[in-house]
């Protein structure tokens, strides 16, 4: 690191409120680049002297005293029913298990402000501990949360009125079985992304499978967050376009509620009525506590993967290219994502291709800065399969008057892939704001939600609004929305953020395509669903939580 270099470089302090919202492993960095540091200087009008001093760090020790209003005779039979070392009272670890990744929670604790924060934190070991802890807040009519890996971007880890924040993380991470015959594995809800990955892989070693399987779910958290998190926020990986999303993937589900256990059987079809487990994929907590789930598993051939790159000469031709693939019956790309023209600019900035010879070549053929769109990607499954979807994708793209770029821009995009996320508070640390919100679309109302949003993101003076669409089927896709903006107090960012909402619900977008809903998204739900489905929803709730103590709040519950 240039000594000159303007981003912090070092990790967190200990127990500091950076520690909690800085995002993943604190000594892995990624800074802005050059040539993003110039743009946004240039964008924003700022000059070396502003890069100076980093603002509202958060390096601040979290403080030892909190108020807390939980009576003191259910800490002391929480304590006795899963042992007085799984349960934790300090400000610190509170605070910490109240936090997601939302920029707002951000924003507030580089103020030292933390809103919404549990009383007691508890690390369940087996079922027993889950069951003991639910019958002992439904009993007492306590808030119940669960903390899988924390990243959360909907707010799903803020208690309003306190209570108590089971962690699955901690203990509740185990295999629990493999069937290879059946290509299904049943794991504890708390397994985190590498580690269920890492199993499969090790099949062969650790289950003495005759092959090494994948998840096929790799969303950018993967690293820093769970199997459980995944099924009941409706994740979608970055290979869902072949994989499936999240909840595609669920066979049968364990869950812990305040009326009993359920436990569905895991079978690849059954005529026996709607399935019980699709009432918990995206249930976000709210219905009960997911303790183990059985997901269906792919063969891992990675020499297969073929990559592919493209650039349109403009959103409208890559979005119709991609309609064709996702819609011509000959197999779906496995990643898949096309940029609009500005997140294109600043991609070919990030990788290094702009003022190289690709670009030269691409100016050359006529692909124009802020018209040109890149497209990226790639085939997997069995050698022949992932071959042909590569060539089909290529024709395809050509019909569209595409120019192939190598699979350079690929490799480059899977080299940031997990990556990416560090640079958030480099930004910040310099009142600069960069944060998503991302929907689902049909085809058919892709562009109007499309230029909607992008129309409102940059009438703000000095924004950038990038998009990308990376999830796809043949009815539609999802819009992912990037902006960077320079603000630094919370109040104008929620109204900025709200109106977002607002216009993307407006062009006919939905409320999240892959976030879930959390306590952000909630207030919306009644629009987004209508009356009648959300009494259906709480009656659900009704049903498994009488008391109404799980996850308050959460998806509008
Ligand atoms: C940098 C970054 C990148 C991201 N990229 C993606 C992406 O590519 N794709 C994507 O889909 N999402 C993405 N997300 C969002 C987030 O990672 C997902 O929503 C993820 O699925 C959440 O998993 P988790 O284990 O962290 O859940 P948590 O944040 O711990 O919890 C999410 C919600 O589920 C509830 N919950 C969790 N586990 C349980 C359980 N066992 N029982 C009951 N309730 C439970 C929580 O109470 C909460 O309401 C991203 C987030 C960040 C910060």
């Amino acid at each position: 690191m240039p000594s000159h270099s303007p981003w912090i470089h070092t990790p967190p302090p200990e127990k500091s409120f950076r520690s909690i919202f800085r995002w993943g492993d604190p000594n892995t960095f990624k800074h802005p680049n050059s040539r993003l540091h110039a743009m946004l200087k240039e964008t924003f009008g700022l000059g070396d002297r502003d890069f100076l001093t980093p603002r509202f760090t958060g390096e601040e020790r979290v403080s030892e005293t909190l108020p807390s209003t939980l009576p003191q005779a259910f800490i002391q039979a929480m304590e006795r029913a899963v042992g007085p070392e799984q349960v934790e009272r300090d400000a610190f670890s509170r605070i910490r298990y109240s936090t997601g990744k939302t920029t707002e929670e951000t924003l507030a604790l580089r103020h030292q402000r933390p809103e919404g924060v549990t009383d007691l934190v508890v690390h369940p070991r087996h079922k027993r501990d889950v069951q003991a802890i639910v019958s002992l807040c439904h009993e007492h009519r306590i808030p119940l949360s669960v903390y899988g890996g924390g990243s959360s971007v909907t707010l799903g880890h803020r208690m309003e009125k306190g209570g108590v924040t089971l962690v699955m993380a901690t203990h509740m991470n185990r295999v629990l079985s493999f069937n290879e015959e059946d290509h299904a594995v049943t794991v504890e809800a708390g397994i985190s992304g590498p580690d269920y990955e890492a199993a499969l892989n090790e099949a062969p070693k650790r289950f003495g499978a005759l092959r090494p399987y994948t998840c096929g779910h790799f969303p950018q958290s993967f690293e820093f967050s769970t199997v459980g998190g995944w099924i009941l926020t409706l994740g979608s990986g970055q290979a869902s376009s072949y994989y499936g999303d999240a909840a595609d993937l669920l066979l049968a589900v364990e869950v812990i509620t305040p009326r009993g256990v359920i436990v569905t059987q895991s079978v690849p079809a059954t005529a026996t009525g709607p399935k019980i487990q699709d009432i918990f994929k995206g249930s976000e907590g709210a219905f009960g506590v997911l303790i183990s789930v059985t997901l269906k598993i792919f063969r891992k051939m990675p020499e297969n993967t073929k990559r592919f790159s493209f650039i349109f000469p403009d959103w409208k031709k890559a979005v119709a290219a991609s309609r064709e693939i996702t819609q011509a019956q000959c197999g779906m790309p496995a990643v898949f994502r096309i940029s609009d023209a500005e997140e294109t600019d600043v991609a070919l900035k990030l990788y290094g291709v702009e003022g190289g010879p690709l670009d030269s070549l691409m100016r050359f053929s006529g692909y124009r800065p802020m018209e040109r769109c890149l497209a990226l990607g790639t085939a997997e499954g069995e050698a022949g399969f992932s071959r042909n979807v590569a060539k089909n994708v290529r024709n395809i793209a050509k019909k569209f008057g595409a120019m192939g770029l190598t699979s350079y821009p690929v490799h480059k995009w899977e080299h940031g892939r997990y990556l990416d996320p560090y640079m958030r508070e480099d930004l910040l640390d310099f009142g600069i704001i960069i944060d998503t919100l991302e929907t689902g679309v049909t085809w058919s109302a892709l562009h109007r939600v499309h230029d909607s949003v992008r129309a409102f993101i940059k009438a703000r003076p000095q924004t950038i609004c990038m998009t990308h669409a990376s999830h796809f089927y043949p009815q539609g896709t999802n819009l992912y929305f990037i902006f960077i903006a320079r603000m630094e107090d919370l109040d104008s960012y929620r109204a900025f953020h709200r109106k977002i909402i607002e216009r993307i619900l407006h062009a006919g977008g939905t409320l999240s395509h892959h976030h879930g809903v959390g306590r952000m998204m909630g207030p919306f739900m009644v629009k987004q669903l209508g009356e009648e489905n959300m009494e259906l929803l709480r009656a659900v709730k009704r049903h498994l939580d009488p008391h109404g103590i799980l996850g308050p709040g959460v998806m509008g519950l």
